[in-house]
């Protein structure tokens, strides 16, 4: 097989790196400045673990390559430029097979109208790429958990197995499941965090106010996928599965500035991921008439963080509060 990581940044440059430092054919799909370095300079990509500069082919679209029967393309790239990505690679490769590794559970569905063979992948891996050219991963011994499923749901078939077994000969623990969206939907529960943390920072013992709203974005999460009687995996289910395999540590010489949407809102891309975060919540609770202020405030501010360049972390919790109360 041959992964043609569409989107190589933290997640899909940690999984094509992985892959072929572990002696996976691999092509890293990029754009721009981050395109151009991978090409000059190659993937520096550091971990606990250290330092590696895995050789990977680099492309810019399906235009530089020859498709193979073999090829399995992995999309890694924030929802909101995942219908971009689909509109370009389909008219070549539908007849593929295309994982979502992604977080939010609306891409497989997305990729599905224009590709007959999806997956889903549930991603655990925390990682960060703010310069071309370099993505860190923050978790050790192993990389990352990566659930991966059929979609629609079901057994798992030979592809998926087959995909399964270079990511565990990569550095991951890759459960194959046939319920992928469960761990999807918990997954999603966690990352409505990521626009709290954009736009209000982490929590601290120097600030229990915004604790306790983390606590409340979460609540309003659980409580919407419960009305609409959305199963999610409990958070010791998860934990356990992680157990001592995947801990959090540091890189020596990176500084861990935040999630994903968080990177995003420091790289200046003008967009953010929220609407398919707290914004699946928020389409959600008004489909089941739950209420839903928090998550509803926080799409409103991380779009306008995103929109006006705004400094991640500058809004009180007070002014988030007060916004959720005005709508
Ligand atoms: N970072 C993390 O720790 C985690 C992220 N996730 C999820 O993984 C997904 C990817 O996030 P992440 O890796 O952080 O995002 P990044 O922004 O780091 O990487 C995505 C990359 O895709 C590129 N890209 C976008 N559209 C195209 C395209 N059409 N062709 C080629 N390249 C393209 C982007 O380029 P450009 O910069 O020019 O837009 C960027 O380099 C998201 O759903 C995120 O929520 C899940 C778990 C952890
Ligand atoms: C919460 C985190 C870091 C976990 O991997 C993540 O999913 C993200 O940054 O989007």
């Amino acid at each position: 097989m041959r992964y043609i990581i569409i989107g190589a940044g933290a997640v899909g440059g940690a999984i094509g790196g992985r892959l072929a430092e572990a002696g996976r054919e691999v092509v890293l799909v990029a754009r721009g400045a981050h395109a151009a370095a991978l090409r000059e300079g190659g993937l520096r990509l550091m971990s606990p673990g250290g330092v590696a500069k895995p050789t990977v082919p680099v492309a810019e679209g399906p235009q530089d390559l020859e498709l193979r029967p073999d090829d399995v393309l992995i999309l890694a790239v924030k929802t909101q430029d995942t219908v971009a990505a689909l509109e370009t690679w389909a008219p070549y490769a539908s007849h593929l097979p295309l994982l979502c590794a992604q977080n939010g559970v609306k891409n497989e569905e997305l990729a599905l109208r224009r590709f007959a063979r999806v997956y889903g992948v549930c991603v655990w891996l925390p990682a960060q790429h703010l310069e071309p050219g370099r993505v860190t991963t923050f978790a050790a011994p192993l990389t990352g958990m990566l659930h991966l499923g059929t979609y629609p749901e079901g057994p798992p078939d030979r592809t998926i197995r087959e995909i399964a077994a270079d990511l565990e000969d990569s550095g991951f623990l890759a459960p194959v499941v046939p319920d992928v969206l469960r761990w999807k939907y918990a997954k999603l529960v966690t990352n409505l965090a990521n626009a709290l943390e954009a736009v209000c920072g982490q929590a601290g013992p120097h600030n229990p106010q915004l604790g306790e709203l983390y606590g409340q974005v979460f609540a309003e999460g659980a409580t919407v996928l419960g009305a609409a009687g959305i199963p999610f995996a409990s958070e010791a289910e998860q934990a356990e599965l992680r157990g001592d395999r995947l801990k959090l540590r540091r890189v020596p010489g990176v500084r861990q500035v935040g999630g994903s949407s968080s990177q995003s809102l420091l790289r200046g891309k003008g967009s953010i991921e929220t609407d398919y975060l707290n914004g699946e919540i928020v389409l959600l609770g008004r489909l089941h008439r739950v209420p839903t202020p928090l998550n509803a405030a926080l799409q409103r501010a991380a779009n306008t963080f995103a929109r006006e360049g705004r400094e991640p972390g500058t809004m009180s919790p007070a002014e988030l509060k007060d916004l959720a109360a005005s709508l």
